[in-house]
């Protein structure tokens, strides 16, 4: 089988050859300026307290409550904004991502062992759809494929890794992409690949948010001390486009920016749907990159490390806490298991 090119070849690929979306560098310079003084203080240890729902610990059971939540980590956005999947849990009620982490941990309180390889292997569609049920008319996207996924990817924990996704940690001797690549070999429904040009490429979206997310719950230390963490992209989901495009570091074509207002969905390997993830991921490392070089001629040293990781968690939590300002901005909408 032809080896797909990876994340970020793809995107320099895709970018060089998009013809409804561009990275302007302008705005690209633009951001990183606006994104200098917060980035200065970046670390991975200050992720995951940042939000309720995240396992506090940083042993076996969090790392088990990452995988099975980044395995179903795909798909929120609802086809009416008002009618949308929700979830109440601690007093609070949560939506789009926040609504499947609220679910698991609603599951765990009441008992049941949802982030158990044992359990979800064989975990029925009913008790799936009870614990993922939404607490308003709207249910959560593509519970079916929720479903299967959880089956498939529970019997390979269970047979090759004997349960437990820290097993899968260790085998990568603190290599990110050694996990990612471990990831998309042994688990089917990661293998975020399309092809654009006649070129087999890759974005390995939920591969790469999990080995970020078990580096920001293992806080970069032990057994999450990944040296090469900087080799990985941001993930691309349906956010990171709409804030870039918000911040005028991504540009739609006219007839793009229509289709998308109308709200019309993009097929999971669509020529246009492939360009926007695609120049998201180089636009991010284009800002990365131009964050480096402000570093370098303020001469201040930032905190922490200054990559797409920690770019994307930042970009992602701000498009999540400025909702109102980016209406009219759209987001594409494309159904699928991969982001
Ligand atoms: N690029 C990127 N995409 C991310 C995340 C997250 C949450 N992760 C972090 C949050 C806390 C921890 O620090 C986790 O690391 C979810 N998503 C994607 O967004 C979409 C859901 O959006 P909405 O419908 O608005 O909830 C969907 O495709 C989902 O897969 C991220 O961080 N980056």
């Amino acid at each position: 089988m032809e080896f797909p090119l990876p994340p970020r070849e793809a995107a320099s690929f895709v970018t060089e050859n998009s013809r409804d979306v561009y990275v302007d560098p302008e705005g690209v310079r633009r951001m990183a300026e606006l994104l200098l003084p917060a980035a200065a203080a970046w670390r991975v240890e200050q992720w995951k307290s940042l939000h309720e729902l995240n396992p506090r610990g940083a042993d076996e059971a969090a790392l088990n409550w990452v995988f099975v939540v980044d395995t179903l980590n795909f798909s929120f956005w609802a086809e009416q904004e008002e009618h949308r999947c929700e979830v109440h849990y601690g007093g609070r009620a949560y939506t789009g991502y926040w609504a499947l982490c609220a679910a698991v941990n609603r599951a765990l309180d009441q008992g049941i062992p949802i982030t158990s390889a044992s359990y979800y292997a064989t975990v029925t569609l009913d008790q799936v759809q009870n614990i993922f049920r939404s607490d308003t008319a709207t249910p959560m996207p593509l519970i079916e494929e929720r479903h299967w996924i959880l089956n498939e990817t529970g019997k390979i924990l269970l047979d090759k890794f004997g349960g437990s996704f820290l097993n899968c940690v260790k085998k990568c001797e603190k290599s990110a992409l050694k996990l990612m690549y471990l990831v998309v070999e042994n688990f089917p429904s990661y293998r975020d690949v399309a092809v654009f040009k006649g070129k087999l490429i890759a974005f390995y979206k939920r591969a790469q948010i999990l080995v970020a997310d078990t580096w920001s719950v293992l806080e970069g230390k032990g057994d999450g001390c990944f040296w090469d963490i900087s080799s990985i992209t941001i993930f691309a989901d349906y956010r990171l486009p709409q804030v870039l495009l918000y911040f005028g570091a991504l540009k739609y074509s006219k007839e793009l920016l229509k289709k998308l207002l109308r709200g019309e969905m993009l097929l999971n390997g669509d020529r246009q749907e492939v360009e926007i993830r695609g120049c998201s991921i180089w636009c991010v490392e284009m800002i990365r990159d131009c964050l480096l070089e402000l570093f370098e001629k303020s001469g201040e040293k930032p905190q922490g490390e200054i990559n797409s990781v920690l770019l994307d968690f930042h970009l992602w939590d701000y498009a999540r806490n400025h909702r109102n300002d980016m209406r009219g901005i759209p987001f594409h909408r494309t159904r699928c298991i991969y982001y």
